[in-house]
């Protein structure tokens, strides 16, 4: 068996009923604190950002930063020399002149990106056989990713390798299949402000945290000059000494039949969290009213005193997970499967193309869902009231001179809220991914609001 790298300081793992172990703290983490940084064993970009970032490091190309594209297959691209030596042996030398060929066939090209980038993904770690040889019997990431759980499709070996299964010595089929019983289960969706851009191995992370619809901690990642990517895990709100560390595998706000199919599909298990018991019993048969009727109008205002109180200006979001579990019966059907993505296009739509007051209200609504459905301080809610913010202040800056003074007081006021919710959830969370960002809209929104 192999052994397993060290564990974070105040961190301990415990036998778990049905997930073999758990994590659990040994003393209390503080809201926002780093519970452990994990470097990442091998991560690749999805295709949107291939060429827009080091397929090392993941930096974006920037008036700073240059990338200079592999000579051998035109289709790597590097920040520098560190970035290129270290992808060169790690695999880019095994992969390089199979590179195009593979990703210009048809078993690639039918994937789905997400599927493509696993593919290579996978073809990357395998290249790096000898790593895995050498690291198997000893205590760092590539032992930590061998001794971790299989999952639910172990046995169908079924993506395409960029290196030809029949080239593979039968010793390196073998290690194929041994990492690819366990990549589908501990294989993480890299994002910057949220935004998907790429995947990878955290071989530790996946040791040790579970999932919960209503975690108490959420991945974040730290990308620096020729440097590992660096996975950091943040607690959401204060955890004590004792409780078990979870974080989200999917997100929490897709409906509930969803979220189960998923878990069990990818990863084997079906979820019993907070969230999952209470929507299984009051799973919604029918869809809520159609938009435009009273009666959707009637559950949605509702819905938004409820989650953040009647008066727009005083609003309050909640800072104790669980607030679901109090909503009024009538509020139910906003768990129907149709519900958020149409609110989501309507406040999509609406913002971009007006009419901005059902921008607004639309807005409004998602993020009375969101803070019903999200655990306190999840990112989401954040990125969602600087939205909301940007949306009203578009109102604001759109208005002509016959708005009375008093209705771009309230709208100004409102801004200045939502940026407040904004600024507390994403400051707890942290600064991540690239450079800018929420964080500094947030500060400029600020400016732009007291120079009015
Ligand atoms: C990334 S690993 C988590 C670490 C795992 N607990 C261990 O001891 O190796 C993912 C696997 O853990 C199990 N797991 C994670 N969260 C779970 C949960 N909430 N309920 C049941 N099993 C879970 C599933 O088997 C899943 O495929």
């Amino acid at each position: 068996m192999a052994v397993s790298e060290a564990l974070p300081p105040r961190v301990r793992l415990e036998p778990h009923l049905t997930a073999r172990n758990a994590a659990v703290s040994t003393s209390p983490f503080p809201s926002g604190s780093v519970i452990a940084t994990i470097p990442g064993l091998a991560t690749c970009l999805l295709p949107s950002d291939k060429g827009k970032r080091c397929d090392a490091c993941h930096i974006l190309q920037s008036d700073a930063v240059t990338l200079k594209r592999c000579s051998g297959c035109a289709s790597f691209w590097y920040c520098g020399t560190l970035c290129q030596t270290r992808a060169w042996k790690a695999h880019h030398k095994k992969l390089c002149k199979n590179f195009n060929t593979f990703t210009t066939s048809t078993e690639y090209q039918v994937l789905t990106p997400h599927d493509q980038v696993d593919a290579l993904l996978l073809s990357q770690m395998i290249a790096d056989s000898a790593s895995w040889r050498a690291e198997q019997s000893s205590s760092g990431p590539h032992a930590t990713f061998l001794d971790l759980l299989k999952g639910p499709r172990a046995d169908v070996f079924e993506l395409p390798l960029c290196l030809p299964k029949g080239a593979l010595p039968s010793e390196s089929l073998t290690l194929a299949q041994e990492l690819y019983g366990r990549f589908g289960n501990n294989n993480f969706a890299l994002h910057s402000h949220l935004n998907a851009y790429a995947h990878g191995v955290f071989p530790l992370a996946s040791r040790l945290f579970n999932h919960s619809c209503v975690p108490n901690a959420a991945c974040k990642y730290i990308l620096r000059p020729s440097e590992s990517v660096a996975m950091q895990v943040v607690a959401l709100r204060d955890i004590a000494e004792g409780e078990e560390i979870t974080i989200p595998y999917l997100d929490p706000a897709l409906p509930y039949q969803t979220r189960q199919e998923a878990l069990q599909v990818n990863y084997g298990f079906g979820c019993e969290c907070r969230l999952c018991r209470f929507q299984s019993r009051v799973r919604p048969a029918e869809a809520p009213p159609e938009r435009g009727t009273d009666a959707l109008r009637d559950i949605e205002t509702s819905l938004r005193a409820f989650a953040l109180g009647a008066d727009a200006q005083s609003m309050r979001v909640p800072t104790a997970p669980g607030t679901f579990e109090s909503m009024p019966a009538m509020l139910h059907p906003v768990f129907h499967e149709t519900y958020l993505p149409a609110l989501s296009e309507v406040f999509s739509k609406t913002s971009h193309e007006g009419p901005y007051v059902d921008a607004v209200e639309a807005g409004l609504t998602l993020l009375a869902l969101y803070v019903v459905v999200y655990p306190p301080q999840y990112p989401q809610i954040g990125m969602h009231a600087l939205e909301l913010s940007k949306t009203i202040w578009n109102v604001i800056c759109t208005a002509g001179p016959d708005v009375p003074a008093r209705e771009s007081e309230v709208l100004e006021a409102q801004t200045k809220r939502f940026l407040e919710i904004a600024a507390s959830v994403l400051q707890n969370f942290g600064p991540e991914g690239d450079e800018g960002g929420p964080l500094e809209e947030i500060q400029m929104l600020r400016d732009a609001l007291t120079s009015q």
